[in-house]
């Protein structure tokens, strides 16, 4: 046989066994984070440069048409192949916000970026991960050799895919196994009904975790939220911009009665409250839970960031320090709306 290729195939053998080692983890980490963004109606944005762009091209298709058998259309755009939109940004701005653009454009929180670069170093690529960072979008980044400039730039929000091996054809050649992988995954995930979001309203908490597996970050608030009011609505909406996904814990009825606001609270019943707070738009997921505080409750959520309005202090919170230990961030939002249920019950009742 021809030496050359005969050397080839035995490198190819030989990163075959590395590579069922080093990313097994990664990519089961990367198919979580597609199945979970894609459940949500978020959508997948790729890019890359000549072979890569080709990988950024490949998956987008496989999204959007399907892999090896029949489910529903998936959201997916390739940052490579509008000519008039690349030759644009290329003559008016330069090669290096040839992705970054785009993302600005198409990006919105949620999303996945799936960034190629086998030596980590294109620097649209970087750009576009940047620009992914700004706007809250997750990145999925296919890399090789020691990740380069891209590996250091990723947060914990983020995946990397890095095959261990120097050669640029083998470190591609491994992305494209990495995309029928996951592309495989995907196709059993999904099927051939029409795409619907999960309920908002989830009474079960095991369900909801289940549900927020592979979603980040994930911001979680908790209240009473009795006769709904701007104030409520105004922290609900600040809180969602912490993150990419807010669930809110809602008392139940009992446990608010513990909280001793009175005999006739609350006002409204707990499935009443949940359903005013899952229609609001910033919101993805709602509970109820019965104890006297959430912290069980977020000990099964695993928020990344947790919020409550400015009446709290930072260590009154409950569930701050499971989130802390877990290296989520744990904050207040200032009140800009001097509104209150209990000071609307009194002013109704005095009139
Ligand atoms: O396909 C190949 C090599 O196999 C080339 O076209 C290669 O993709 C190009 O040189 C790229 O510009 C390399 O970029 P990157 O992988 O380092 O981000
Ligand atoms: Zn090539």
């Amino acid at each position: 046989m021809n030496i050359i290729i005969e050397q080839d195939l035995n490198k190819w053998i030989k990163l075959g066994e590395e590579v069922s080692n080093q990313l097994s983890v990664p990519l089961q980490h990367a198919a979580m984070v597609l199945r979970g963004a894609l459940s949500m109606g978020r959508k997948v944005l790729s890019c890359g440069n000549g072979g890569s762009a080709g990988d950024a091209q490949h998956i987008a298709s496989e999204l959007v048409n399907r892999f090896e058998t029949e489910r529903m259309a998936l959201p997916a755009i390739s940052l490579v192949p509008d000519s008039s939109v690349v030759t644009a940004i290329a003559n008016d701005y330069g090669y290096e916000v040839l992705f970054s653009r785009q993302v600005e454009a198409l990006g919105q929180s949620g999303d996945i970026l799936l960034a190629f670069s086998t030596s980590g170093n294109s620097i649209n690529v970087m750009r576009a991960i940047e620009a992914a960072h700004h706007r809250n979008l997750r990145v999925i980044a296919f890399t090789g050799k020691d990740g380069g400039k891209i590996a250091k730039m990723l947060g914990k929000q983020d995946v990397e895919i890095r095959v261990p091996s120097n050669e640029t054809a083998r470190i591609q050649e491994m992305h494209l196994f990495s995309i029928h992988s996951l592309c495989k995954y995907i196709d059993l995930h999904f099927t051939e009904q029409q795409f619907q979001k999960p309920e908002k309203i989830q009474f079960d908490h095991a369900s909801l975790a289940t549900l927020t597996a592979g979603l980040m970050p994930i911001v979680f608030t908790n209240g009473v939220f009795d006769i709904l009011h701007r104030g409520h609505v105004h922290i609900l909406q600040q809180a969602k911009k912490l993150g990419a996904y807010l669930v809110v814990g809602i008392n139940s009825d009992a446990s608010v009665r513990r909280l001793g606001k009175g005999s006739d609270r609350p006002i409204n019943s707990e499935n009443d409250r949940a359903a005013l707070i899952a229609a609001l738009e910033c919101v993805d997921f709602v509970t109820i839970f019965n104890e006297d505080t959430p912290a069980q409750l977020i000990s099964t959520i695993k928020p990344d960031v947790l919020v409550k309005g400015g009446d709290y202090q930072l260590d009154q919170i409950a569930g701050a320090d499971f989130v802390k230990q877990n290296g989520g961030i744990v904050t207040t939002i200032a009140f800009e709306h001097d509104r209150s249920t209990t000071q609307l019950i009194t002013r109704i009742r005095n009139s």
